[in-house]
């Protein structure tokens, strides 16, 4: 007969927006989790920075702020990352599954940096580690990527995965809120990263697409191989410009499968992107309102599906912490270990340059005659075909816009290089790709 298994001993390191969550809700649920995974987790103890403040709940017996020899001791069998940044969650990490502990972390920027080094540890150590709440908060999206369609072909990954800028966008769209009003109340409302230039500046969003990438194409992506731009330089005028054509400005993460001429399976490579797009108010993305996160996800035999929930704040993020810990808290009940990462396909990361993309671009230009057809002639030099341009206004107000078809990303940019040395064209007012409409 099995002999009866004791308590399991969760170790947390951090105790902020997510940490004091998770603590919460081992707290409140206890006997509900207990139930479901056989025995209870109970907190060992919780590696804080500092002791001397007052944590609503918490006994202070369990704080503590040397984390290291936390994360080594016998009587902790699961460790809780949720310190964040580089160092010293990597060096902890790797010493709690030397130590033969499991790890669930929420950190998706050393994931993306160093995550090899890591699943390469679990693999040796023979530890889980999980990290569902690393990618879009409370929502189930790694572990549908991770196990159920494991079996798929993913072509493409394409959503809205960082709650602050969504947040900030929205609120400059629907209440012409100001830029820094609008991140001061995203921070306020746990949101943010520590440093908030991670979300506007689009390194979050790109952490989560190379963890996306990776996971969808089986194919190591780190954060350096992300195309990224963050959101600081929208403009007013970008966001005008798509009112005007019925579209909303979103910070989109887009993974994406590049097909081989010669039809081979596994593609040419992948293109992993983040940046301000501008998609039409009638697309589902369009309406995914302050810090919530959308995902699409289409696969050859699942077709497409779509991911919508919380992606952001101390709970939901909490929401997905504790589905881990569960999941892991079941196999060392089970004596069993879940899935390790497999990145076999090693298709290589395409430059932006390659990528096909379309363009929205709006031009202040002098109103006379053969300013349409200079400008023409500088998409055509570059093999850009115009799908729709439109002149607006007279004299110094003229306004040319023009929307392109799809052409690769390093065409349309030289393009707009040469528009704006013309003599016609006092300002390029509005550069924006354009997605969702194919
Ligand atoms: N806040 C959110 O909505 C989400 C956060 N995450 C991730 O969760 C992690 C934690 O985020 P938050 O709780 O929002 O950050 P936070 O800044 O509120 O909490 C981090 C805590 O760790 C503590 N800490 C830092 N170094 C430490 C050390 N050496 N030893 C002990 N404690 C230390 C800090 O004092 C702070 O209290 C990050 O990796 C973040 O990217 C993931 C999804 C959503
Ligand atoms: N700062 C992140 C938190 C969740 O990952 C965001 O705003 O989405
Ligand atoms: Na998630």
């Amino acid at each position: 007969m099995k002999p009866e298994r004791g308590p399991l001993r969760v170790a947390l390191l951090g105790c902020g927006v997510v940490g004091s969550e998770v603590v919460r809700l081992l707290r409140e649920q206890a006997a509900d989790l207990t139930a479901r995974v056989g025995v209870p987790l109970e907190v060992a103890g919780i590696a804080v920075r500092r002791l001397d403040r007052v944590r609503e709940g918490i006994d202070p017996a369990l704080l503590t702020t040397d984390a290291q020899a936390l994360v080594t001791r016998d009587d902790v069998d699961l460790v809780v990352e949720v310190i964040g940044g580089i160092e010293p969650a990597r060096s902890l990490m790797l010493e709690a599954m030397k130590a033969g502990k499991s790890v669930i972390t929420a950190n998706k920027a050393l994931l993306a940096e160093d995550g090899e080094t890591l699943f390469a540890a679990a693999r040796e150590c023979g530890a889980d580690l999980y990290y569902e709440a690393a990618v879009a908060g409370a929502i189930p999206l790694l572990r549908p990527l991770r196990e159920s369609l494991v079996g798929d072909h993913v072509h493409r990954v394409l959503g809205i995965v960082n709650g602050t800028t969504n947040y900030i966008l929205d609120q400059m769209d629907t209440h012409g809120a100001g830029f820094n009003d609008a991140l001061e109340e995203a921070q306020a409302l746990g949101f943010a990263e520590a440093d908030p230039t991670a979300d506007v500046e689009g390194f979050d969003a790109a952490a989560k697409a190379a963890i996306l990438a990776q996971l969808a194409f089986h194919t190591p992506v780190t954060a350096a191989d992300v195309h990224r731009e963050g959101i600081t330089e929208v403009t007013a005028a970008d966001v005008a410009g798509a009112e005007e054509m019925d579209s909303v400005v979103k910070l989109l993460a887009i993974c994406e499968r590049v097909p081989a001429e010669d039809g081979r399976n596994g593609g040419r490579g992948v293109s992993v992107r983040v940046y301000p797009a501008m998609i039409p108010r009638s697309h589902p993305l369009a309406s995914v309102r302050g810090a919530y996160n959308a995902v699409f996800v289409e696969a050859e035999s699942a077709g497409p599906l779509m991911f919508y929930g919380a992606g952001a704040g101390g709970a939901p993020t909490a929401s997905a912490i504790l589905g881990d810990l569960v999941a892991v808290a079941r196999n060392l009940v089970a004596g069993s270990r879940g899935p390790v990462e497999v990145t076999y396909a090693k298709l290589p990361v395409l430059p932006m340059g390659e990528t096909i993309t379309r363009y929205y671009v709006q031009l202040d230009v002098a109103d006379r005659s053969g300013v349409l057809a200079a400008v023409a002639e500088e998409f055509a030099r570059h093999e850009v075909s115009i799908q729709a341009v439109r002149q607006e206004g007279l004299g110094d107000d003229a306004q040319l816009v023009v929307v392109t078809h799809r052409a690769p990303d390093a065409a349309l940019s030289a393009t707009v290089e040469r528009l704006r040395k013309l003599d016609i064209v006092r300002e390029v007012a509005s550069v924006m790709r354009v997605e969702g409409e194919d």
